[in-house]
C-alpha cells in the first residue's frame, strides 16, 4: 500500500507520516520546500519523540521519500497511491486539488479502477469535502461519474500538539505529546477500510469536529492572542497568567455550553474534556509558540471557524458570551511582521475602523449585537487585561 502525503511539516511529519509508516504504507511526502524534500530524500527517515509525564520514548521513521509538488512527476504517483493526505493549513488546500485533479485524469485515462481515499487532515470544518469541491471544479464534468465512484474523499478530526523544532531548518527530528486522535467518517471511503493506526472510525464526525475545533482550537486561539498582547512566548506562560488562563477557561465553557445544546454532549463529561486540554496547554515537556498557534488570524477569525462560530451560537441560544468577545477583541490586536494576515488585519483596522474590518473579515451584519460587543470590548481590552 502507497501513500501520498502533501504537507511534510509538524504534523505530516511528526504524526501522519509516522502513523501511515507504522501501518504499513510506503510513505512518499510531497511539499513546496525543496531543502525539506533533499532533506528527506537524503536521509529516508528522521526521528519522533514524543514526550509526557510518564514517557519519553524516539520512534525513527524510516524508508520514506519526498517530491516537490511542483514536480510533474507527482502526477503518476497520484494515479497510483492507494491514499492521499494533506496537513498543508486550510489556504494551500485549492493548490493541491489542482494537482489531484491532473492526478484522477490520468488515472481515468490509464483506465484504473483502484479506488483512492484522499483525507484533508487540517483545522478546518469538513476539509476533505472542501478539498472535493476544489478537486470537482477544475475536472471536466464528464470525469465526474468515475471520481463518484473510486475516489472517496475522507472528513476528519485530528488532534495532537506538535509544536516548531526545526530551528535553522534542522528537519530530523519532531517533538510531540502523548495525546493523538484521528477520527474519520466511516461513510466516505471507497474500497475496503485501510488498517492504521490511530485511527477511529465514526458514523457521528461533525459532533467530534467541533467538539475538538470549538474547544480545544477556541481555548488555544484565545491563550494566544491575549497572550501576544502581555508579550509571553509560549502558550504554557500564557496559560499561567490569572487573568489569561480565567478567560481561556470561561470562553472554552461558553463554547461548550453551545456544543452541549447543539449535540447533546454529557456535561460533566464535556468539562473533564476542556480539564484535559488544559493539561495539554500547560504541557511542561513541550515548548508551543503563541505565534504559531496564533497564526493566520484572518483565517481564524472567518465566520465558521474556532472563535466567531461559538460566539454566534451563544447569541443563538441566549447564552453567555462575554469571554468569547474578549478573545475576538484581543485577536484583532494581534500585529507581528513575522505574520502576513495580522499586518493585514491591522492596516485594514488603520484605513477603515474596527467595525467595518470586523464586519469584512467575519462576515457579521451591521447593526448586530455580536459587533457592538466586540467593538467595546476591543476598545478596552488592552487596559484590562494588563
Ligand atoms: N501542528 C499541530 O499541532 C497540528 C495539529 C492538528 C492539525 N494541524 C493542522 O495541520 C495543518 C498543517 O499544520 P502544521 O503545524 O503541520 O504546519 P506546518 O507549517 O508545520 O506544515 C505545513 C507544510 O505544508 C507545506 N505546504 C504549504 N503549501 C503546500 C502545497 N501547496 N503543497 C505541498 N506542501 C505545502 C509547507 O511547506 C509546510 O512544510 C494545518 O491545517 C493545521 O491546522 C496541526
Ligand atoms: O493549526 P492551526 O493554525 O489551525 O491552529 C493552531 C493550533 O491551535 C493547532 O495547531 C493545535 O496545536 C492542534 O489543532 C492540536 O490538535
Amino acid at each position: 500500500m502507497k501513500a501520498l502525503h502533501f504537507g511534510a511539516g509538524n504534523i505530516g511529519r511528526g504524526f501522519i507520516g509516522k502513523v501511515l509508516s507504522e501501518s504499513g504504507f510506503k510513505v512518499i511526502f510531497s511539499d513546496i520546500d525543496q531543502n525539506l524534500i533533499d532533506f528527506i530524500n537524503s536521509n529516508k527517515g528522521y526521528s519522533v519523540r514524543t514526550v509526557g509525564s510518564n514517557l519519553d520514548n524516539t520512534v525513527n521513521v524510516k524508508n520514506v521519500s519526498a517530491i516537490n509538488s511542483n514536480n510533474p512527476k507527482i502526477i503518476p504517483m497520484i494515479a497510483t497511491v492507494n491514499l492521499i493526505t494533506t496537513a498543508v493549513g486550510p489556504i494551500a488546500l485549492d493548490a493541491v486539488a489542482m494537482i489531484i485533479a491532473q492526478g484522477i485524469i490520468l488515472k481515468i485515462k490509464t483506465q484504473s479502477i483502484q479506488p483512492l481515499n484522499i483525507i484533508a487532515c487540517e483545522n478546518k470544518i469538513q476539509a476533505s469535502s472542501f478539498l472535493k469541491k476544489a478537486v470537482l471544479e477544475k475536472l471536466s464534468t464528464k470525469y465526474y461519474d468515475y471520481l463518484n465512484q473510486y475516489i472517496g474523499f475522507i472528513d476528519c478530526s485530528i488532534d495532537t500538539i506538535i509544536p516548531i523544532v526545526h530551528n535553522n531548518k534542522n528537519y530530523s527530528f519532531l517533538i510531540t505529546e502523548e495525546f493523538k486522535e484521528w477520527i474519520v467518517n466511516t461513510n466516505q471511503f471507497k474500497g475496503n477500510l485501510p488498517k492504521i493506526i490511530n485511527m477511529t472510525l465514526s458514523n457521528n464526525l461533525n459532533a467530534f469536529i467541533e467538539r475538538k475545533l470549538f474547544t480545544l482550537n477556541t481555548g488555544h486561539a484565545i491563550a494566544a492572542y491575549l497572550g501576544l498582547i502581555k508579550k509571553y512566548k509560549t502558550i504554557k506562560d500564557a496559560i499561567l497568567d490569572k487573568k489569561i488562563r480565567f478567560i481561556v477557561r470561561c470562553a472554552m465553557e461558553e463554547s461548550g455550553a453551545v456544543l452541549i445544546k447543539r449535540y447533546n454532549f454529557n456535561k460533566k463529561d464535556h468539562l473533564s474534556y476542556i480539564n484535559s486540554i488544559f493539561v495539554r496547554f500547560e504541557n511542561p515537556f513541550i515548548s508551543d509558540t503563541l505565534e504559531r498557534i496564533g497564526r493566520n488570524p484572518l483565517q481564524k477569525l472567518a465566520r465558521n471557524e474556532r472563535l466567531i462560530k461559538p460566539l454566534l451560537g451563544s447569541i443563538e441560544y441566549g447564552l453567555p458570551y462575554f469571554n468569547l468577545v474578549k478573545g475576538i477583541a484581543a485577536a484583532f490586536h494581534y500585529k507581528n511582521k513575522n505574520d502576513l494576515e495580522s499586518m493585514k488585519i491591522s492596516s485594514l483596522i488603520k484605513k477603515q475602523g474596527i467595525k467595518k474590518s470586523l464586519i469584512d473579515i467575519c462576515s457579521l451584519s451591521i447593526n448586530s449585537k455580536e459587533v457592538y460587543s466586540i467593538v467595546l470590548e476591543y476598545e478596552s481590552i488592552l487596559k484590562t487585561i494588563i
